[in-house]
């Protein structure tokens, strides 16, 4: 983009060459779905992780999502190009993406809570060193309140000396979901811009706008300023988040009472105001953003001295937390309270179905637990591979207590071949479809089946033999019409 385009408004079409600095869950997808919809914009999304820029170059991408292949193999090497050559499509660009990861920081001040913010920062350090003329900064990365305000210091800082230079930072927050990225991407509910109150900042948002008006409607691109836009990328999740943790406190009322979660979320989300979208009861959210987030916005509350706020909003990682341990207590207590020895098969890693990505995925915390109880774990999922769960598992564990108590399969009859217990961890829609009396006859009885997704169907199971146990789903007993429950 000329300096003079910039400054003079004349914003049409001025975005023709983009990168994207951070080739992960984010940048590859957008950069992929914005080449596809813009060609005539050059997208460059460049990474410091050689590795993963050579399999973004190759046959075999470095994340799995639905549709993904096919817009990569379409646009790569016409509009679409992945380097490790950051300061060269540093120069290139007139818009640059930062979608680097802002993972929870584990160390200093914050340990446990604040994001870490040093790959943002660094890469607003290389925008400031490598920048020639004019650029607009778009903040994709989840970020707290003001972030924008530490990049824009840093890259003013560069101005002094080169007169040449003039940023704008926007906020663009990402909304995708795993494993319908590219769904969620070409048919956004909104994109959120949030941008400076100035005349400058208006021209850098409209410059934005005007990218995504190539196939998102008008009416679905809100611009906001950019605390509002940083500030909702958090709430959203926290919202998100709390409504899972919310489901999930009812999960362990219906187990003690009698009532269904899947029919107690069915009759409630029927409620317009409410809506029936993220009701699952689970064995708790996972994923590289709802912890990170919500602990985000705790620690802002906190940095604020809001403590209510803090507190209230710590709530919905308590419940997570206290959702993953009591289905793990749960099935120690139903498997005669050991199962030291026992061979228990694990259907699902992932943090979600249709992906492979295993961040903070609940699978880990209960194989965690069932390892303390000294129980031998055989897991099978049909995307993470052997190796991503070995090591995963070996942060939470040992090395040494991975290798003596976990065997990874690629066949969930195998798997389950001999064991006391199933336990479905991850909502594949595949392990509704197995054959689940020939699962049974192959198991050690009494056979039990923990069910921490809700896939399958109590009454079903419990004909076929399994003594059947799911999330929210209460005990026999408890279900008989006269049954009194007690408080
Ligand atoms: N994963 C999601 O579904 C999702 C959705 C919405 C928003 N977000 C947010 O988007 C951001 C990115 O998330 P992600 O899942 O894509 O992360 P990721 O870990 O998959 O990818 C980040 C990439 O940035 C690269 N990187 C880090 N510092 C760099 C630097 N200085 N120069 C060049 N490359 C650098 C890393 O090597 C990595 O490949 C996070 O802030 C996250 O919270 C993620
Ligand atoms: O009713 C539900 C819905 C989801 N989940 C679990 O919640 C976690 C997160 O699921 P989801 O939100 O679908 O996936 P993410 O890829 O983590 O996406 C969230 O986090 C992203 C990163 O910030 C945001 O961009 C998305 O809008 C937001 O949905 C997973 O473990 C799901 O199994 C449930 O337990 N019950």
């Amino acid at each position: 983009m000329s300096a003079d385009a910039l400054a003079n408004g004349d914003h049409k079409k001025v975005v023709r060459r983009i990168t994207c600095v951070g080739a992960g869950y984010v940048g590859g997808p957008t950069c992929a779905m914005i080449a596809n919809k813009c060609p005539h914009i050059t997208v460059t999304v460049v990474d410091m992780n050689q590795a993963k820029i050579d399999e973004w170059n190759s046959d075999s991408l470095p994340i799995f999502e639905p549709g993904l292949e096919e817009i990569v193999m379409k646009c790569r090497g016409t509009n679409l190009f992945f380097s490790s050559d950051v300061p060269q499509a540093i120069r290139d660009a007139d818009l640059i993406f930062i979608s680097v990861n802002t993972p929870t920081k584990m160390y200093g001040k914050g340990k446990g809570m604040a994001p870490d913010l040093k790959y943002v920062e660094s890469v607003a350090r290389s925008i400031a060193e490598h920048a020639e003329g004019p650029k607009i900064v778009v903040e994709k990365s989840t970020v707290p309140v003001k972030a924008a305000e530490s990049i824009l210091s840093i890259l003013r800082d560069a101005q002094r000396t080169n007169n040449n230079l003039t940023f704008q930072v926007l906020s663009n927050p990402e909304f995708l979901a795993e494993g319908t990225a590219m769904r969620d991407l070409s048919n956004p509910d909104r994109v959120l811009i949030g941008g400076e109150d100035s005349e400058e900042g208006a021209k850098a948002v409209a410059a934005l706008v005007e990218v995504y008006e190539s196939w998102v409607p008008r009416e679905r691109i809100i611009t906001t300023n950019t605390w509002s836009s940083e500030l909702s990328k958090l709430v959203a999740n926290a919202f998100l988040a709390q409504r899972i943790s919310s489901i999930n406190s009812v999960s362990a009322i219906c187990e003690a009472t009698g009532a269904d979660v899947s029919e107690v979320a069915h009759a409630v989300g029927f409620d317009t105001r409410i809506g029936n979208k993220f009701l699952n009861a689970s064995v708790g959210f996972g994923g590289s953003c709802f912890q990170k987030d919500v602990l985000s916005l705790v620690y802002l509350c906190e940095s604020l001295h809001l403590n209510k706020a803090a507190e209230y909003w710590h709530g919905v990682i308590e419940i997570n937390n206290w959702q993953r341990r009591r289905f793990a207590d749960k099935i120690v207590a139903e498997l005669f309270n050991t199962v030291a020895g026992k061979k228990i098969a694990v259907f699902g890693f992932a943090f979600k179905k249709n992906t492979g990505d295993t961040r903070e995925s609940s699978a880990i915390h209960v194989c965690k637990h069932l390892m303390e109880e000294q129980a031998n774990l055989h897991i099978y999922d049909p995307k993470v591979t052997e190796s991503q769960m070995r090591s995963e598992l070996a942060i939470e564990s040992s090395e040494k207590n991975v290798t003596k108590l976990v065997t990874v399969h690629s066949d969930p009859y195998e798997a389950a071949k001999d064991a006391h217990a199933v336990v479905i961890l991850t909502e594949w829609d595949e392990f509704k479809t197995y054959d689940y009396s020939r699962i049974f006859n192959s198991m050690v009885h009494p056979a039990a089946l923990f069910d921490g997704r809700l896939l399958l169907k109590k009454k079903e199971m419990e004909s076929i033999g399994f003594r059947f146990f799911g999330i929210g789903t209460a005990p026999n007993h408890l279900t008989r019409v006269g049954f009194a429950a007690t408080p």
